[in-house]
């Protein structure tokens, strides 16, 4: 057996040594790990009871702060129905049902019927509820209307996607007046600058077109009143708004049929509560809205080349050039053209710094303005033509004004335009009888409209203007309210022998002090004085044809010069005759909607 050394006890007791130094490292560990399990057991639970206290908390307080919401809503609600229930009207339920019914039919002369009589059971306002969080306020006094139009600017803006697609999200149709403000101000400066020239010689180039219908062979040829009134219309203002460039645009034509079918659809599709992306026919009306869009970039990128590379005389051969030399269509840059045109064609429409519109914008808003001011203008006019063609007393009348104011000249200049009062007479009084809208909208958005202290219209209710009541009225327009009669815009007068001609109002609403008419009693003419002006019918409150207060219509003028030099270019050398085949009963007019059962008719040369 092998005797223990010193040295090998000493390296054993190092080797103990060792051990019992790591064992007691491990037991010192050991110890420090139970003592932090025991530490922080109660810290993660403190943690999570603290958590859970902040989620409750958290939810109380949403809860308490969707409660308040509501609250208030409900108390907004309630002041709304109680407001609303103190104006004058029937109950609930019976509208609503009506509602429907009036709806499903889409007729808006069907509404203004029920309003009518509405009217007449419960006075000049009168609320309907359209739904518990519909209010309608129909109003048709003209004191009322008056007030109503200068205190509320705001239309309930737009939401249903059928509008949007036509006219994008920002249009100044259906847009709050805090949106629609700039536009209106830059559109207005736009349309009633420095055009009147432009606008009256572009109406004759397009006059001059009619001819190509009554070359000799196609003399007599059946006419459409709308078809043509439509084209006119729809040519100068395209002329306008894109330049010259537009009359000999290839895809005129094209545009034309889509913004007169994107008019027809529009108002169908903006029907639905929930829109039908679903059904092929909303599918084929969006392909539409998106093909006129892309056209409007066309000519927008047309007319700025024809601005920069052609100079100002647009010829047919250099838009062929233009098409076939340059594919700026298919290489993508047609948007920078575009943006460049806006900027050049609605730079005047810039109001100071803060006004920008991206290219989106104005095509938009160019296309709205299109499609608005092409629609009420085609219709208006065409029920000229028509009416014209049914009454040949009128229309002899509105011959001899031409040859009057006109002295032989042709075709008539602006200053014989502006004095064509008989003309004028006959586009409101055709107006008068088919308005463009049954229906005009206000709503006061954030505050109540206080018509009189005890006529409180609640803030967010639509007010209905109703033009087709009001264009209706006995009281205002006499017993002959059906009857087409352009002299009731006019003043009668009598002349005593050797004395001024002293004028009578026939009209309560005219102003005495500005009449302007060259007939008198038994037709005598009168002479034309060029200082009169036809203020006193424009300004008649009860005719609501362009609107009134601060969303009136800004296309006024232009439209009342653009109809003018249209039809008294045309009538200095046409008559238009009924057209035998389709002769109109007279008799057949709708009284409430005035549907003109024929739009047929002849233009026939006139021997001067
Ligand atoms: C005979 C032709 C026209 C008629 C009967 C007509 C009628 C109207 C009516 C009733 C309104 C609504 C007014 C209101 O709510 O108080 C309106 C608005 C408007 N019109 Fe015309 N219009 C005609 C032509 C034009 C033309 C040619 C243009 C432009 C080129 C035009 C531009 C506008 C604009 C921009 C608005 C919207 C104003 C806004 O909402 O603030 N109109 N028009």
């Amino acid at each position: 057996m092998k005797s223990i050394t010193p040295l090998s006890f000493c390296k054993i007791s190092k080797l103990v040594g060792s051990l019992l130094g790591h064992w007691q490292h491990s037991c010192r560990q050991r110890e420090f790990c139970v003592h932090e399990v025991t530490m922080s057991r109660p810290f993660t639970l403190f943690l999570r009871e603290y958590a859970k206290r902040q989620a409750i908390t958290i939810l109380w307080l949403t809860l308490i702060l969707v409660t308040t919401l509501l609250l208030r809503r409900l108390a907004k609600l309630l002041r709304f129905w109680i407001k609303g229930n103190r104006l004058p009207g029937p109950p609930l339920k019976v509208p609503l049902g009506r509602f429907c019914a009036i709806s499903k039919t889409g007729c808006p002369s069907d509404f203004s019927i029920y309003l009518a009589a509405l009217h007449k059971q419960y006075g000049p306002i009168v609320r309907v509820w359209l739904g518990p969080t519909h209010l309608l306020v129909s109003v048709n006094d003209h004191e009322i209307i008056k007030n109503v139009m200068a205190l509320s600017k705001d239309r309930v803006p737009a939401t249903r996607t059928a509008l949007e697609l036509a006219f994008g999200k920002e249009s100044i149709f259906i847009s709050t007046y805090k949106k629609a403000r700039k536009k209106r101000f830059s559109l207005h400066r736009v349309l009633n600058g420095n055009i009147v020239e432009k606008l009256h010689s572009i109406s004759i180039q397009v006059c001059n077109q009619v001819d190509k219908w009554t070359t000799p062979g196609l003399s007599g040829m059946e006419l459409d009143a709308q078809v043509l009134s439509q084209h006119m219309v729809f040519s100068v203002l395209g002329a306008i708004l894109f330049g010259d460039s537009f009359l000999v645009w290839p895809s005129a034509e094209e545009f034309e049929k889509l913004l007169f079918m994107i008019s027809e659809k529009v108002c169908y599709w903006a029907r639905y509560p929930v829109t039908p992306f679903w059904t092929d026919g909303f599918k084929q009306y969006k392909e539409m809205c998106l093909r006129a869009q892309g056209l409007v970039e066309e000519i927008l990128a047309l007319s700025r080349y024809m601005k920069d590379k052609a100079g100002t005389c647009v010829t047919e051969h250099k838009i062929n050039q233009y098409y076939e030399g340059i594919s700026i269509f298919s290489t993508g840059t047609e948007t920078k053209y575009a943006e460049e045109v806006w900027e050049d064609t609605v730079d005047s429409m810039a109001v100071g710094q803060d006004f920008e519109a991206d290219a989106q914008d104005v095509h938009e808003n160019l296309f709205g303005t299109m499609f608005h001011g092409c629609r009420t203008m085609a219709v208006i006019m065409g029920c000229v033509l028509t009416r014209l063609a049914q009454h040949p007393e009128i229309q002899d009348k509105v011959h001899a004004e031409i040859d009057l104011v006109c002295g032989g000249r042709s075709p008539p200049s602006t200053d014989d335009i502006k004095k064509m009062k008989y003309l004028v007479a006959i586009l409101y009084e055709s107006a008068r009888l088919l308005p463009t809208r049954h229906l005009l909208q206000r709503c006061a958005l954030d505050h109540d409209l206080k018509l009189s202290p005890s006529t409180i219209i609640p803030a967010g209710a639509v007010i209905a203007l109703p033009v087709k009541v009001m264009n209706m009225d006995v009281q205002i327009w006499g017993h002959d309210v059906h009857e087409f009669n352009p002299d009731r815009f006019l003043q009668s007068f009598t002349a005593s022998d050797g004395k001024p001609l002293t004028y009578k109002s026939k009209n309560p609403f005219c102003n005495a002090q500005s009449p302007d008419v060259p007939w008198g009693v038994e037709g005598k003419r009168a002479s034309l004085d060029g200082k009169l002006s036809s203020k006193s019918l424009a300004s008649n409150p009860s005719l609501l044809l362009f609107g009134g207060g601060s969303r009136s219509c800004i296309g006024r003028t232009f439209a009342m010069t653009e109809m003018t030099s249209l039809l008294a270019s045309l009538f200095q050398r046409y008559k238009v005759e009924v057209s035998l085949e389709e002769a109109p009963d007279r008799c057949n007019i709708n009284i409430m909607s005035q549907l003109l059962p024929s739009s047929k008719f002849t233009l026939v040369p006139r021997q001067q």
